[in-house]
């Protein structure tokens, strides 16, 4: 049973609230962050984790109402993971076609055999702003970057990710597709075990 009827999604980018918005909808009245506050709380911890965490805790705190927060990013091997959670400021903040830019002129001379990499979501849903245990859940999605952009579809590094199960990259996937098997769907199934829905 799900232990309330409404919560507020404590993100500011429309892509991931579009999907979020698509994998919890039907079970529970969605909010976004953008109806109660247009602060961005600075992602000041080391971890995906705890950047969820106090983007979980800021909304819960200026909506009053549960909160959940998604941090993620792209972790590539032959990078030592980096972005990482750096990887929506990954070009200084100058947005995702800068980041997609950086990334494929960094990686410019590496080979396909050494491109692997993969997408990393952590999952926070805290019920109260001073929710002691927060419930956490995390899912991985790997895959490839290509030396080219590839497709239209999803945000940020999405024409950048080859995805080998599909055969084509994370842009190229229908939003229903997307949503069956990213990292964020893979930690909303998580998360939607641990609610019992
Ligand atoms: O499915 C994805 N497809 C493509 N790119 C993705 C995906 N999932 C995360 N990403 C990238 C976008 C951004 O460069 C970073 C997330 O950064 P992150 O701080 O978690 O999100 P954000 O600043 O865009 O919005 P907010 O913090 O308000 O939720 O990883
Ligand atoms: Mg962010």
């Amino acid at each position: 049973m799900m232990p309330f009827t409404e919560l507020v999604l404590a993100s500011h980018n429309a892509g991931k609230l579009k999907e979020l918005q698509a994998m919890l909808g039907e079970h529970v009245r969605v909010r976004s962050i953008g109806e109660f506050s247009s602060v961005e709380p600075e992602e000041t911890g080391l971890s995906f984790v705890e950047n969820a965490i106090l983007k979980a805790r800021h909304a819960a705190r200026v909506s009053g109402l549960p909160a959940l927060a998604d941090d993620s990013g792209l972790a590539v091997d032959f990078l030592g993971g980096a972005p990482g959670i750096y990887s929506a400021r990954y070009a200084d903040g100058q947005g995702d076609a800068a980041n997609n830019a950086k990334l494929l002129q960094v990686l410019k001379d590496v080979p396909d055999a050494e491109r692997g990499a993969q997408f990393v979501c952590a999952l926070a849903l805290l019920r109260h702003a001073d929710d002691p245990l927060p419930i956490l859940c995390e899912g991985l999605w790997h895959g490839r970057i290509l030396h080219a952009a590839q497709g239209e579809q999803g945000f940020g590094y999405d024409p950048l990710f080859w995805v080998p199960e599909r055969g084509c990259s994370s842009a190229e996937l229908t939003s229903t597709d997307k949503n069956q098997i990213s990292h964020r769907a893979r930690a909303m199934a998580l998360l939607k075990q641990r609610l019992g829905i």
